[in-house]
Formats: C-alpha cells, structure tokens, sequence
C-alpha cells in the first residue's frame, strides 16, 4: 500500500505542462535513461522529441520535471524576457555537493548575483578582452608556437598543449603567473581537470536517482571527483594566502588582489556573500569556464582547418596581404582580416561545443507559451536548435565561412548566432574567447600548414557528448610556411 501510495504521487503531473514522452514513475522517460546509459548524442534524442511535441517539450528523469526549449525567439522570451525566472541554476546532488552554493556557475540568487557583478567588473579593470590584455595571450602563443617549432613537423595530438595554453592565459589573470609546460604541478592540476570532466557524466545519474548515492563502494566515481575537486581548491587556497603575504592595496596585481580588496571593504560592512571560500570557487569557475571551452573550440578548428585546405590558403592569403609572414596579428588588425573573422564565426556555429549551454532552473512557477512550468524545473537552452536552424542557416551541416559574407563583402552575423547564449547568464568570457580564438588562429596559419598526419587519416567530425562536446582524438601536422 505505501509502495502504491508513493509511486501514484511520483506519478501525478502537474497540470497543463509542456507535452512530451511518456515515462515510468520514478524511472522517467525510458529513451532518455537509455540514451544517458549509453552515453548517447542528445541532440538527436531532442530533434526527434522536437518534431513530435513541438518547440517547447518536457520529460521526466528519475522524478525531476526537465523542460527543453527550442529555437530563438522562444529561448528570447524566456532567458531574456522572462530572465528573472528563468536564470537560477537547479539544485542537483552532484552541483550542491561540489559547489557548496559558493562561486558563479553553479549558484542562484544573491550569492550569483554578488559574485558576477564583481568578477565581471574586476576581470574588466583587469584588461579582459581589451587590447591592454593582448600582451598576455601573445606571450602565451608565442610559448605556443615554440613548442610547436619543436616538434619540426611531427605528427602531434594537440588535446594537451592547447589547454595548456588556454589555461595559462586564465592563470596570469589570477594568479598573475603563467606555469611552464613541462611543469609537474600544473600537469597535475590539468590531468586532474581532465580526469574529472570524463568523470562527470556518469555521476549525474546521482542527480535524477539520489538513493543510488548509497550504494557500497564508488561506482559512480563521485568520491573521486570530489577528491580532485579538494585537491585543486588546495593548490588555489595556497596561492590566495601567498596573495594575502604580500597584499599592498595601492597595488592590485591580479584578479586574487582584486578580490582581496573587495573583502577589506565588507569586513566592517553588513551581511555581505564575500569571503575566502567564496574566492576559491569563483577562481574555480574562471579555470572550468574559461579553459574547457576555448580549448575544445580551438581543437576542433583544427579540424576544420586540416580538413579545409582551401580555407587555410584562403586565411593565409589575407594575413599575408595585411600583415606578411612577420608581423603580429594584433586586434588592432582584425577588422582587417574579414574573412579569418567568418572562419572563426564559421567553426564556432559548426563545433556547437555547448548544444545545451548549462542547465537553468525556474526560480518560481511561471506560464510560458500556454504551459505551465513549476519552480525549481530544470530548464535546458536547446543552443543547438538555433545554430544549425536550417530556416537561419543554408545547409546548415556544411562549412562554409563565406555565409557570413554579405554581397559588399561585409560581415553579417544573423541573430542566431549564439555560442555564447543570451540573457542574465550569458557568458563572462565571451570577449576573451573571442580574442584568444583569433589571435591563436591567425598566428597559427600565418606560420604553419595545417596538414593530415603522416598516415593521411583525416580527423573525424564526431564528438563525444559531454559537459561540451568535444572532438574524438586525432593528429595533425604543423609544417613550417616557407
Ligand atoms: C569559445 C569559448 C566559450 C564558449 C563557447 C562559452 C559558452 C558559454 C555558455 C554557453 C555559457 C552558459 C550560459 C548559461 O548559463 O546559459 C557560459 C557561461 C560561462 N562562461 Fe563561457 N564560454 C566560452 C569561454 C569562456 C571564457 C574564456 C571564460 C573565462 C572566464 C568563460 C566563463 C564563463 C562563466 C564564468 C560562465 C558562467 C556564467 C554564469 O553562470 O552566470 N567562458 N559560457
């Protein structure tokens, strides 16, 4: 009788939500779980939900109500118009357990709204995404295309030596330092990094199915993940109490002093979400934000390109006319390179590395398109419904970065353009990423042929689902321009 009693409450939908599959109590929508088991691509799964229950659809997992919504104009009405309600992020076992309601990616309310007001205008004190900042990325690609000068030519797998860089760049905005290559910490800290975003799919079963949570031993490989997580905050407490030593408030040297600074002015003031363990997730953030992405965007333009030797040639061809083989590919000549700018346009919209964007949660109930969505529904962004719209975009599976062209040979970027995804939670490193991918782009082509490895196997344009989708492992050559 109480089994009974439980699974009809489990069982009763809340009236007039969005249409979708049917499911199990408890279990939820079958081809869902069953996609997640097997590691599936969910963007096929959505399409098909899509064509049978329209553009806005909803499923269950385990008991918890996921609502996806499709293309632009209703992600707009609800993460721009409706932003307020739209904007928290759920509350998931796996997401509090790490997070500990501290940071910017994974809280809602005053604490996310503290944090990001803050770091986003610390970050732009700091240079972010300005020309000021330029130095610090070419200093990295230059360390960059030393290692790559190294190999003379061999086949390499880049998957390490990007993030390398990328994360470098994140390092020297908040610690103010940047590591060496060959650096046992800091490769320590980026196995780490890797270990746990391959570790992070399987233990979000936890988060639709808590009792598994109870089972003996780590089979979901959360303990482990929580240990990496333990480790790095480690390293970056280390770094903050060294800040702390030295501090000379007439100085601020980094994001850390930054930070340090705010916290003297609430240590007298009221109630305020600013503290140390608060510093430590956001520096968190900032490295899983800002290195994961870039890097697996500049991994699969690497694809593009050594499978696109026209468009090398075609990149090349311009540098050379602006800048020759020698000088820099400094910001102050993007506008310049137009077409290298629809390349960079062009791989994002087709890597769709973030088809997803992260998770949203409704902060209260709210009527959205004739439906009813409770509080505290999960809310996916369907990002990849709007990047490969085939009403926005011709062909939308082909790579092709002369459809950012206009007949004047200007760049038109439609609305639908969206990597970086809209509203109160759109991305705070949109103009990094922006300038970290066209400056490595350009730098790179301006010095090497991209070419297939010696095997002349092409890389393949499948990815791997996950946190973001990231590109199946591969090797390219890099052969010096003469
Ligand atoms: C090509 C590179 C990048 C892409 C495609 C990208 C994309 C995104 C997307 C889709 C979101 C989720 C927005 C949402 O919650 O709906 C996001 C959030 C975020 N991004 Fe990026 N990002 C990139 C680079 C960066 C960089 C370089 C940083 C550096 C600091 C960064 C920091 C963040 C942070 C902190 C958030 C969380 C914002 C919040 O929850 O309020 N991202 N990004």
């Amino acid at each position: 009788m109480g089994v009974l009693l439980i699974v009809r409450h489990f069982s009763k939908k809340p009236p007039n939500i969005p249409p979708g599959p049917t499911y199990i109590p408890l279990v939820g929508c079958v081809q869902i779980f069953l996609n997640s088991l097997k590691k599936g691509d969910s963007r096929i799964v959505y399409r098909r939900f899509r064509e049978k229950y329209g553009d806005v659809f909803s499923f269950y997992l385990g008991s918890r109500l996921i609502v996806v919504i499709n293309g632009l104009n209703n992600l707009k009405e609800a993460f721009v118009k409706k932003g307020d309600v739209f904007s928290d992020r759920p509350h998931m076992f796996t997401i509090d357990k790490v997070g500990q309601g501290r940071g910017i990616v994974n809280t809602s309310g005053l604490v996310w709204w503290e944090q990001r007001k803050f770091a986003v205008s610390a970050l732009r004190q700091l240079g972010f995404g300005k020309t000021s900042f330029e130095d610090k990325v070419h200093k990295e690609i230059d360390s960059f295309l030393n290692v790559i000068d190294n190999l003379n030519g061999r086949d390499v797998d880049p998957k390490r030596m990007i993030p390398t860089a990328i994360s470098n760049i994140i390092c020297s905005i908040v610690f103010g330092d940047r590591f060496e290559y060959d650096d046992p910490l800091f490769n320590k800290f980026l196995d780490i990094f890797d270990e746990n975003l391959k570790m992070v799919g399987g233990t979000s079963f936890l988060n639709f199915y808590p009792l598994l949570q109870y089972l003996p031993g780590d089979l979901f490989k959360f303990d482990k993940v929580l240990e990496n997580v333990e480790f790095v905050q480690g390293f970056v407490r280390e770094k903050v109490e060294e800040h702390r030593q030295s501090f000379n408030e007439e100085k601020v040297r980094d994001f850390i002093d930054a930070y340090l600074l705010e916290l003297r002015q609430h240590i007298h003031g009221s109630e305020t979400t600013f503290s140390y363990d608060q510093l430590v997730k956001v520096i968190g953030d900032l490295f899983v934000g800002g290195t994961e992405t870039t890097s697996t965007t500049l991994r699969w333009a690497l694809i593009y390109l050594v499978r696109h030797p026209e468009v090398q040639e075609r990149m090349f061809k311009e540098i050379y006319r602006h800048l020759g083989t020698t000088k820099r590919p400094h910001m102050a000549f993007k506008q310049k390179l137009v077409y290298c700018k629809c390349v960079t346009l062009e791989i994002q919209r087709m890597a769709d590395i973030a088809p997803f964007s992260v998770p949203h949660a409704t902060s209260e109930s709210v009527g959205f398109k004739n439906y009813f969505i409770p509080k505290g529904t999960i809310v996916i962004p369907n990002i990849h419904s709007v990047l490969k719209d085939p009403e926005a975009w011709k062909n939308p599976e082909e790579f092709k970065p002369e459809r950012f062209l206009n007949s004047e040979g200007k760049i038109v970027k439609p609305d639908q353009f969206i990597p970086f995804f809209l509203g109160k939670r759109v991305c705070m490193g949109e103009s990094l990423a922006k300038m970290e991918l066209h400056l490595f782009l350009t730098s790179i082509v301006q010095r090497y042929k991209i070419l297939p490895p010696e095997s002349g196997e092409l890389p393949s344009l499948k990815s791997n689902p996950g946190l973001t989708f990231t590109p199946q492992n591969y090797f390219i050559r890099f052969v010096r321009r003469q």
